[in-house]
């Protein structure tokens, strides 16, 4: 009773919720993942209003559905709720401990770590120079979709397998061989398909140290096998550097440099705010963030664009015309309409305060979970006309003059969607998810005619794996256009 006296004026400022769920609900609920709990989350909304809380084990996890809200949180007190939540036992071995731009906490070192990704890598001049692994990608793609046995194809594992690549080639050096790659692939297939069976092991870490010994195991035989695979490109790159060193001190430049810079480079070069290299496992977990983060976001954003292209014709039509006509607005629209009613993020990753804040008259206390409902905005019927309709053109008159352009993905003066976040933590490749979302969405429609598969429709029923993918992945019946 003391204990429950002593708490009771802060959980009374705390948003409104159902205040207690019994233990074994508790327990269901961590299992739960957040997507499963979107429809409760929406009944509590509408009884409780736009910011609720749930009691999820001993911590608090606020839940933000309103776009005002959230513009609030995340651009108006920004430095505020730029914060992440302690990292779980298994991420923080992942990401050793917490050297990854997502897991770190907003300090210094997070701010080093972005900015080196986002001025480096992620700049629109760096991203031109990336052209030469684009089309390698592309073409490889295209041989693949062609030699499908009668035109059908299942789309998702070859958008995985293009999207990975483009990645591991930014990340290493578009120099790399095509056996190289699909051994890193092979490492990460395995971390990502175990993900759930992995984050059993962090409810009470002591005990399932004792009962599920074995999957520990796994996890650390994981942990050495990637370590395995990525070392050795490390090493070599950060040879290839102390090489054109020494050639450039001896002053003969033989002409045959680099292309690119991969991101390796850039972390091989980089100094933290304690002066000091990042170490090798470091390193590692970097550029696994790198291929990881970006991955299946973007090929599954892919799916669910190709997918309505499939089953609206006269709009995969009107985007055909328009880009032989070189007019690319409506290309722009089409990839903005995939994001916003497809996200396949349906919550941005959860961040925290660092001190006790306010935000709609209620106190978000430092040890709370905050989740920002990504899905929720881009259907709010207040913004959006018949928000659960593929309607690209909605996005011709966003930036006036028939510009999708104009349209402010950012959120920084009012948010209409945030596929990719808004304010501190914004996705920092945005720009690089839509250049290659764009690139891919043209060039497979302009190179073939995509249609439904005799007998079967296109269903857009969602299921959440890692993102929120198709639950009957799309299948389609493709035709060359020349
Ligand atoms: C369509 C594709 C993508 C979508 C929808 C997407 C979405 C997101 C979202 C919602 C967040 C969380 C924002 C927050 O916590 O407030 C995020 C963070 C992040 N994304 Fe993306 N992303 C995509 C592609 C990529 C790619 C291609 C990369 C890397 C090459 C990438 C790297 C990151 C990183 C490093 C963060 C963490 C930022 C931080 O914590 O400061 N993402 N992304």
């Amino acid at each position: 009773t003391l204990n429950l006296l002593s708490s009771a004026p802060n959980k009374k400022s705390l948003p409104p919720g159902p205040l207690t769920f019994p233990v074994v609900g508790n327990f269901l609920w961590l299992r739960k993942s957040l997507s499963e709990l979107e429809p409760v989350l929406r009944s509590l909304h509408a009884r409780y209003g736009p910011m609720v809380t749930l009691h999820i084990g001993s911590q608090p996890a606020v839940f933000v559905a309103s776009p005002t809200l959230a513009h609030e949180a995340l651009i108006h007190h920004g430095a505020v709720f730029a914060d992440r939540p302690p990292p779980s036992t298994t991420v923080r071995l992942l990401s050793s401990n917490q050297k990854s731009i997502i897991t770190s906490s907003a300090g210094p070192t997070w701010r080093l770590l972005r900015r080196n990704l986002t001025a480096e890598i992620l700049h629109p001049s760096r991203l031109r120079s990336y052209s030469r692994a684009r089309t390698r990608v592309l073409n490889m793609l295209g041989a693949e979709l062609k030699s499908q046995p009668g035109g059908v194809v299942r789309v998702i594992e070859h958008f995985q397998y293009a999207m990975f690549c483009l990645l591991v080639l930014m990340c290493f050096g578009d120099w790399l061989e095509e056996e190289q790659i699909k051994q890193i692939k092979e490492v990460s297939r395995r971390l990502l398909l175990n993900q759930q069976r992995f984050n059993v092991l962090n409810f009470w870490p002591w005990l399932s140290k004792l009962v599920l010994r074995k999957r520990w195991k796994e996890l650390y035989e994981l942990r050495e096998c990637r370590k395995r695979v990525l070392i050795p490109l490390i090493r070599a790159r950060l040879k290839a550097k102390q090489e054109q060193l020494s050639k450039a001190k001896e002053n003969r430049n033989d002409g045959n440099g680099d292309w690119i810079v991969p991101y390796v480079d850039t972390l091989l070069d980089l100094e933290l705010p304690e002066q000091r290299k990042l170490e090798e496992d470091q390193i590692v977990s970097l550029c696994w963030e790198f291929l990881s983060a970006g991955t299946d976001t973007t090929s599954t954003a892919l799916q669910w664009i190709m997918a309505n292209l499939v089953k609206y014709p006269e709009i995969q039509e009107r985007l055909y015309d328009e880009i032989k006509s070189v007019r690319m607005a409506y290309l722009k629209a089409v990839v903005l309409e995939g994001l916003r009613r497809h996200p396949p993020a349906h919550f941005v990753l959860p961040h925290a305060v660092k001190e006790d804040a306010e935000l709609g008259g209620y106190t978000i206390p430092k040890d709370a979970i905050i989740n920002f409902m990504v899905a929720e905005m881009g259907w709010n019927a207040e913004i959006w006309e018949e928000p659960m309709a593929f309607k690209p053109e909605r996005f011709l008159n966003s930036g006036g003059g028939g510009e999708a352009s104009g349209f402010d993905i950012t959120g920084s003066r009012e948010i209409k969607m945030m596929p990719f976040g808004v304010g501190r933590r914004i996705c920092p490749a945005s720009g690089l998810a839509m250049l290659h979302l764009e690139y891919f969405v043209a060039n497979l429609v302009w190179q073939f005619k995509w249609r439904t598969v005799a007998g079967e429709e296109v269903d857009l029923s969602e299921k959440q794996e890692f993102t929120m993918v198709m639950k009957n992945p799309l299948r389609a019946q493709i035709s060359s256009r020349n």
